[in-house]
């Protein structure tokens, strides 16, 4: 990801900049030199323009009014020129709260206007707008409905919802050949050219906004580039920064390559959370900028929006998954029980796990989260985020480092978990790569004898029998086999941490190397160690020699988990013929 560079910007007043762009179009864009928000997407802190478009012909359609920055200064623009009694049309390509002040004082305006707007935006505009008649008012379209303004200007809607904007809609004017792309092809920039004459110097501002708003939905993203192609365009509109006109085909490209290269990610993580308000989801997006920015691909899933089968299939090809959920009365929203169930069903427990969320007052939903994921074992790559309401600049840089946190732990893993056993054609011996195959937790036996403590590496262990619990060992002679050779023989059996190398003080032959390592003594004489995920105490039952091995089974009589979250080290061999 292109890092932001932080730049103090000189402070111009906001002002709204006018231009023809089309055939009886235009373009308003409220522009501020100032970082809009606190979210990293305006990190670049090069202002911004919010970009709104004017269609006048036989009637008359405005295109996404800005938000409440804008309010005062945008209303006073389009008066000057422009009777509210002739407007018919208010599209809105996404609803969000900020938007929505603008559209309720518009509306108050333009009484005679209808609002234009996806089926899932219908709910968010309901619970906001207050005007009277809202309902008459609003006109819902779909995946290829049309609109006719007149003069050839007969607008084609194209449905592109994102898990960021599940309401989301584009728009083409085969008058002008504009296509209306809302947050498909912007940039936070503020600056005076209307369109990219030096698309060349936008490069970085045009990656960083990628990276920032569609880097975890290129799913998404590469279909609405593949419904694009079906229109003739001449112009892009954006929501933001400049239009595009010379830069059209190297950018489209360059949105492919983007999303080639997240697709390309050695390592994916899939984001899932449910928003109702918002909250949850802004958490969501800084999470996956720290992911993103830190290398690895993230899967952005909408819990509302998503099906069964698509969050299945992301779980089980995940490298790792991060959940979160706001409280609603007590609980997580319905999905995203479904979602912890349908983790819980597929995803294997080795699998890196992550837990953020937004509450009021109690934070259930978090709660039963997180302990559900702990419960069945899984390892989280960061403490759970919890944020009362709405975060802060604060909280959401902290998501961000979580992240960045989740990956560093993800890379570790997984390089910890990358078997090195290449087979290659000239290896003889087939059969001892196959024996190789074997794999044993990696435990250190200790033993006490003669006033003496002993440690050997031993990874040939595994559970013999239920009832009483006991477990069988292969030992050599030089593995201190005397030691634990007659029934009664007491040992400890220390079951390692993945990832805390205290292998290195032991070999498999017998060795005493206890040093930098903190131990206590158990109940039967011998060193438990401290950094060990658990250990056994075992009393030696029975033993039968078999090749150059003694098989011992022991009865297990009491043991410990030292480390809750810890997983088992594993010992990977290229061939059976030895350790
Ligand atoms: C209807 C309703 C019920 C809520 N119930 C709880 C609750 O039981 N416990 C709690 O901690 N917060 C509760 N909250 C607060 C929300 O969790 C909080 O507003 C949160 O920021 C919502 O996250 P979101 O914006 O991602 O939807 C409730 C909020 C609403 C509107």
């Amino acid at each position: 990801m292109v890092q932001a560079t932080i730049k103090p910007t000189p402070a111009k007043t906001r002002d709204v900049q006018v231009a023809t762009i089309g055939n009886n179009t235009q373009v308003l864009r409220s522009r501020t030199w100032d970082r809009l928000k606190f979210e990293i997407e305006y990190s670049r802190q090069k202002g911004t323009t919010s970009n709104s478009y004017l269609i006048q012909a036989d009637q008359i359609a405005l295109i996404d009014p800005p938000g409440q920055s804008f309010t005062q200064i945008y209303l006073e623009t389009l008066e000057k020129s422009f009777n509210w009694h002739k407007l018919d049309y208010i599209i809105l390509q996404h609803v969000n709260p900020n938007r929505l002040a603008t559209v309720q004082v518009l509306a108050g305006k333009a009484p005679q206007a209808k609002i234009i707007c996806s089926k899932p935006a219908v709910n968010a505009l309901k619970a906001a707008l207050t005007f009277p008649e809202w309902q008459t008012r609003i006109q819902v379209v779909r995946e290829g409905d049309t609109l006719d303004l007149g003069q050839g200007h007969q607008l084609q809607f194209i449905s592109v919802p994102t898990p960021r904007w599940v309401d989301g809609f584009c728009t083409y004017d085969p008058q002008s050949k504009i296509l209306y792309t809302d947050k498909f092809f912007g940039a936070h920039l503020c600056d005076e050219p209307i369109f990219d004459d030096n698309w060349k110097q936008l490069d970085q501002d045009r990656r960083f906004y990628f990276d920032c708003l569609h880097a975890t939905q290129t799913k998404q993203l590469e279909t609405a580039l593949d419904k694009f192609t079906a229109f003739p365009n001449k112009i892009y509109a954006p929501a933001h920064g400049s239009l595009i006109k010379y830069s059209l085909s190297r950018f489209s490209y360059d949105y492919r390559q983007w999303c080639q290269q997240q697709k390309a990610q050695e390592l994916k993580v899939v984001l899932l959370y449910a928003s109702a308000y918002g909250n949850t989801a802004t958490m969501a997006n800084a999470i996956a900028q720290g992911l993103v920015q830190s290398g690895v691909a993230v899967e952005s899933i909408n819990c509302e929006l998503a099906s069964t089968e698509e969050i299945t299939q992301a779980i089980q090809t995940c490298d790792g998954f991060i959940i979160g959920s706001p409280t609603l009365g007590g609980h997580a929203p319905t999905q995203i029980q479904t979602a912890l169930g349908i983790i819980l069903a597929n995803a294997a427990k080795t699998k890196l796990a992550g837990v953020f969320g937004s509450y009021g007052w109690s934070g259930e939903a978090i709660d039963v989260l997180e302990n559900k994921l702990r419960d069945a074992h899984y390892s989280l790559g960061f403490e759970p985020i919890r944020v009362r309401f709405s975060p802060t600049a604060t909280t959401l840089e902290e998501c961000q480092q979580a992240g960045r946190e989740f990956t560093q732990k993800l890379k570790k893993t997984k390089k910890l978990r990358t078997p090195k056993q290449a087979v290659t054609e000239t290896q003889i011996d087939r059969t001892e790569q196959a024996v190789g195959r074997i794999v044993g937790s990696l435990c250190v036996l200790t033993t006490f004898h003669d006033n003496q403590h002993s440690g050997v590496l031993t990874s040939w262990v595994s559970q013999a029998t239920f009832n009483p619990p006991g477990l069988m060992i292969a030992v050599a002679k030089e593995q201190n086999a005397d030691l634990i050779r007659n029934p009664g023989d007491k040992f400890v059996l220390n079951i390692l941490n993945e990832g805390r190398n205290v292998r290195r003080n032991f070999s498999y032959q017998s060795s005493n190397s206890f040093n930098n390592l903190n131990t206590k003594t158990a109940s039967n004489g011998c060193l438990i160690i401290e950094e060990a995920l658990a250990y056994l105490e075992c009393t030696v039952h029975s033993r039968m020699e078999s090749g150059d091995r003694t098989l011992i089974y022991a009865v297990i009589d009491c043991g410990e988990v030292l480390e809750n979250h810890g997983i088992t080290a594993i010992q990977h061999r290229k061939s059976g013929s030895h350790y």
